[in-house]
């Protein structure tokens, strides 16, 4: 029971809203009456919560918080966190939307969400066998070089290989060494079931003591040197995109060379969903590649891509069945590893001598206005509600 419970407590602990029904003591006597449900239901619910088997869900749990806050101390009585403290900002409108909510009838709601959730302190489930296991985050970026091939692996699978600030900053030291070492072509790929989801969206929580302008403005200098760099990359740069795709890891696939997708990938850029704005070049690629109303689509309206689609609009190159994109795009690309590297090298330069510079201002441009963007009221919002509620796409 004890280990089930800290499992439970480490589990809960890694959410966003870090153990919304952890609270003070209730200061209550136990089986004082109340109306329609009794002080000691309610402290047994309090107690079920942290048997749970199942993760409840952050909307679940964000209902929890704010019943026990009604429940205990009644109508939300403390000044409204300010707007980048997403998570408390979050908490307290739970609590303030309850209103004057009795604490009686807070206390029987509460009691009956947990009753509805499935609890169970009798039979833990048993440890998933180690095949089934999901992959430690640790590596979160892997590299290895083999038959002329470098490959940089985003490797967070259960976060849909999400990028945090520091991936941007692997990433971009990888490609520097990949610019430097032996191999011929250099690929980006995901680890499964997803290429990417992204920019992952927990890094705006992370505030440093410049406040958010300050955090805008690293944020602008990372993607503009991550992007940079991808313009700059000399060797053939290929994508071998594994599965979905969202958000920048789409854009910037406007700067690699060649791009082979599964059949089960689809391509998504939901900027004005988010409040923000391509990058990654793409509002100069998007339209070269695919005509500028075809771009505006995906890039103002988020239309969501199927792998033939975007391969039709010319974003990726060749779409493969799922069942032997592995095998087919690697046997591809370990015989174009074994093409005259110099002759491949000078190739692209000068393919992309026609347009670095404009590439540059591009990318200079578009990091600017997303550090605006950033600031925005649209775009905080829309974290705000990807965080608390894990709002999906
Ligand atoms: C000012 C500071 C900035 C610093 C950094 C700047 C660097 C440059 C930034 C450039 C701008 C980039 C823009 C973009 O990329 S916009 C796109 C952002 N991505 C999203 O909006 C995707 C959000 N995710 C989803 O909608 C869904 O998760 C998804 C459809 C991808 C998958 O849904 P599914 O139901 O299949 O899976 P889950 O939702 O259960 O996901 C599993 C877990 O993974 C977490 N996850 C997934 N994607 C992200 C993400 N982008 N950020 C953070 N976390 C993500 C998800 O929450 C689940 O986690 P839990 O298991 O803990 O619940």
């Amino acid at each position: 029971m004890a280990v089930l419970a800290g499992r439970l407590a480490r589990r809960w602990c890694f959410g966003l809203l870090r153990s919304p029904t952890q609270v003070p003591a209730l200061g209550l006597h136990a089986g004082s009456p109340t109306m329609g449900t009794s002080q000691k239901d309610f402290n047994d619910a309090v107690s079920q919560v942290k048997l749970l088997n199942e993760d409840p869900g952050n909307e679940v749990k964000l209902e929890l918080y704010a019943l026990y806050k009604q429940a205990t101390e009644g109508p939300c009585n403390v000044p409204k966190p300010g707007m980048l403290d997403f998570i408390n900002k979050t908490k307290w409108d739970a609590w303030n939307a309850l209103g004057s909510l009795s604490k009686e009838a807070a206390r029987q709601k509460y009691v009956d969400l947990v009753s509805s959730l499935s609890t169970s302190s009798e039979s833990p489930s048993p440890e998933a066998p180690a095949a089934d296991r999901k992959p430690p985050e640790g590596n979160s970026l892997v590299v290895t070089s083999e038959d002329g091939i470098t490959t940089i692996r985003l490797n967070r699978p259960t976060k849909k290989n999400a990028l945090t600030t520091q991936m941007y900053h692997d990433i971009v030291a990888a490609l520097q060494a990949a610019s430097k070492d032996e191999s011929t072509i250099t690929v980006l790929t995901g680890s499964g079931d997803y290429y990417c989801s992204g920019n992952d969206l927990t890094n705006f929580t992370h505030l440093s003591a410049g406040g958010p302008e300050e955090m805008a403005r690293s944020g602008e200098v990372l993607l503009r040197d991550f992007v940079d760099c991808l313009i700059d990359f000399p060797k053939p740069l290929v994508a071998v995109v594994n599965g979905p795709a969202v958000g920048i890891s789409v854009t910037i696939l406007g700067l690699f060379d060649v791009v082979y997708a599964t059949d089960r990938a689809t391509f998504h850029t939901p900027f004005s969903h988010l409040g923000q704005s391509p990058e990654g070049c793409s509002s100069y690629t998007f339209p070269k590649i695919m005509g500028s109303s075809k771009a505006a689509e995906m890039l103002l309206f988020g239309k969501k891509l199927t792998a033939q689609e975007a391969c039709a609009r010319g974003l990726v190159t060749e779409v493969f069945p799922d069942g032997t994109f592995q095998k087919e795009v690697w046997a591809r690309l370990k015989a174009y590893s074994k093409l005259p590297p110099n002759a491949m090298r000078i190739s692209k330069q000068i393919i992309r001598n026609q347009e670095k510079e404009k590439l540059h201002a591009v990318n200079a441009e578009e990091s600017s206005i997303l550090r605006e963007r950033w600031l925005s009221d649209e775009c905080m919002n829309a974290i705000a509600s990807f965080l608390s509620r894990k709002a999906k796409l």
